[in-house]
């Protein structure tokens, strides 16, 4: 009879792709839960981690990220990394020191799996997948972005409301509504806060219905500096596609929508949200900040590619919009290959090799447009520019996950930084296997060159947009190679205090492939090359995550203050009643005597 261990790798809860039985606790032996992403699933506290090198003695904050991390074997065995719960990691740096904390965002959804012991939820944003004892249920995870708002970290994914957490503690207080000001069934996780004013610019698409519907519906809102809403717009998208990120400028919004595109009859068959669309346009939708009304908007459209990040967003003085960010010539999203009804197999380009040039645009809010109909939009007009659009300028980093300080945000900048892929460098494939989340194995710096940084005063010298195909051409690249072993995840700029644009620090995480382990590693943020300042050692592997804030440990002081029970502000208000999608489902459940 085989050993205890050797039979580990044959057994399986799998049948047809279907959980058969939640017990023992085993997760599918796919690619998705090995290597870096096997399950963390690690609450608690680490004091005093080790560090080499010196912890920077001005670092007095903490570095907030978020990972998707599977609490329970998922209901399908191909299930995917973005529908993992949402754990968030919060490195807290001061005097010297580093300390780890980690807990699971208590979602709606967590909260219900949690009670059964198992998942109850299936697919990625399906809920026709999922066990009917959750109708009704939030279903997001609050996976991919934690945001610092107002003395609450706000933990969010795209396809439901944030939810609530106490910085200090992570622990979840409740799902947020702005105190009942937002009610929509989705959220961004990519809102802007515009550094001026302290307004944050946010927005929503598949809006209009229960978050489930493929509605076409988008919204854009701003909540002001003291938390009140003061913009709301709502607006029809060309079709049902992923809207990730957006740029916000001094007057403008801009939302990429990404041609992978939702389809009601494939989700009620059970299948994937999302298919990749190589036929269809990439297409931007630019709307005012302030005093917007439906048909303000403008979508521009370009040849097919794959939104990644935005780097920034500002104005010339000519009122044309610049917006920066990494476009890539593919389905990024391999999980959501086309759909075979709609894209016939022999019509995809075969593309063996993605490239993730930082791409510049260049929109003018008032070109002309014309109104078209769609069938999802019914009677409401789209609003299309006339001409199509080409980059302004295409910079062949290879990189995603672009940052910047975001003090620049709304305003000409000239720093920005990426996790980089260079295939030219050396891996190690024996001792890491395949790079889990792709070979990010350096750190970019990058800055614009002179005639590519827009100071708002100068003049633009309009020569430099061109489709210059060259690397270095538009500006100065400053590089760290972690070495064979190691991939890092999405950086974040730390200003520091009283400093120019980019004089600061740069924080990640980095995954060693063949240790399985972390570390996070602090550079100066404009000597890359110089490698880390201090580097501090997990004693654990976390997994690939997706987006991470550093805040400064007087901004949540100064909140704590303001929200304690005798502040001005008092404590957070978490919402008190369900989703209004939410009520009509109780309503209908009722009505079948359910
Ligand atoms: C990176 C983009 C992205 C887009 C949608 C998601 O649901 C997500 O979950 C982690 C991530
Ligand atoms: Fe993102």
């Amino acid at each position: 009879m085989a050993h205890i261990h050797d039979l580990a790798a044959e057994i399986s809860n799998y049948g047809a792709n279907r959980l058969k039985t939640p017990t023992p606790i085993r997760f599918p032996r796919t690619p998705t839960f090995a290597s870096m992403n096997k399950p963390c699933r690690f609450e608690g506290d680490v004091q005093d981690l080790e560090v080499t090198g010196t912890l920077p003695a001005d670092l007095n904050g903490t570095f907030f990220r978020v990972q998707p991390d599977h609490r329970f074997p998922p209901l399908f065995e191909d299930d995917i990394h973005f529908n993992g719960d949402g754990a968030v990691s919060a490195i807290r740096i001061a005097g010297g020191r580093a300390h780890l904390r980690q807990r699971y965002v208590r979602t709606d959804r967590f909260r219900a799996e949690d009670a059964a012991r198992r998942s109850l939820f299936g697919r990625y944003r399906n809920p026709w997948t999922d066990n009917e004892s959750v109708k009704g249920v939030i279903r997001t995870a609050s996976n991919t972005n934690v945001v610092f708002w107002r003395g609450v970290l706000l933990a969010m994914k795209e396809d439901g409301p944030p939810f609530a957490m106490d910085p200090v503690t992570l622990e979840t207080l409740g799902r947020y509504d702005f105190e009942g000001q937002i009610l929509s069934p989705t959220f961004t996780a990519h809102p802007k806060v515009d550094p001026r004013t302290g307004e944050m610019v946010c927005f929503a698409y598949e809006a209009g219905g229960d978050g489930a519907d493929c509605s076409v519906d988008v919204v854009v809102w701003t909540v002001d500096a003291d938390g009140k809403k003061i913009e709301e717009c709502w607006y029809k998208a060309p079709f049902a596609g992923m809207i990730h990120d957006c740029g916000i400028s001094e007057n403008w919004v801009v939302l990429a929508l990404t041609p992978i595109k939702m389809d009601l009859l494939r989700m009620k068959r059970g299948g994937n949200k999302f298919a990749w669309d190589p036929n269809e346009d990439q297409w931007y939708g630019v709307v005012p900040r302030r005093g917007a009304k439906s048909e303000d908007i403008i979508w521009f459209r370009a040849d097919n590619a794959f939104h990644g990040h935005v780097a920034g967003c500002y104005e010339l003085p000519s009122g044309e919009i610049v917006f920066d960010l990494t476009v890539a010539d593919g389905n990024v999203f391999f999980f959501f290959p086309p759909d075979d009804n709609i894209t016939p197999p022999d019509g995809v380009a075969k593309r063996n090799k993605l490239s993730s040039p930082t791409t510049r645009w260049v929109f003018n809010p008032k070109a002309k447009k014309s109104a078209i109909r769609t069938t999802e939009a019914g009677d409401a007009d789209v609003w299309v520019a006339d001409e199509r659009v080409k980059p302004a300028l295409t910079w062949l980093t290879n990189g995603e996950f672009s940052r910047i300080d975001e003090r620049y945000n709304t305003k000409p900048y000239r720093h920005f930084w990426q996790a980089v892929v260079d295939p030219t460098r050396p891996y190690d494939f024996a001792k890491c296997g395949p790079p889990a989340g792709g070979l990010f194995n350096c750190l970019g710096h990058y800055t614009w060159s002179e005639d590519n940084y827009h100071t708002g005063e100068a003049t633009t010298k309009n020569d430099t947009y061109g489709l210059g195909e060259e690397k270095g051409k538009f500006g100065l690249e400053d590089v760290y190679f972690s070495g064979p072993t190691m991939t890092f995840q999405e950086p974040t700029f730390i200003p520091r205090e009283g400093g120019v644009e980019g004089e600061g620090y740069l924080i990640a995480l980095l995954n060693h492939l063949d240790q399985l382990r972390n570390d996070v590693v602090i550079f100066d943020a404009q000597n890359l090359n110089k490698g880390p300042v201090a580097v501090i050692h997990l004693p654990l592997k976390l997994k690939l995550g997706l987006h991470g804030n550093w805040v400064d440990h007087r901004d949540i002081e100064a909140w704590q203050e303001r929200r304690a029970e005798t502040g001005d502000v008092g404590p957070v208000q978490v919402a008190k009643e369900p989703l209004p999608w939410q009520k009509k489902v109780d309503q209908r459940n009722h009505g079948t005597g359910l």
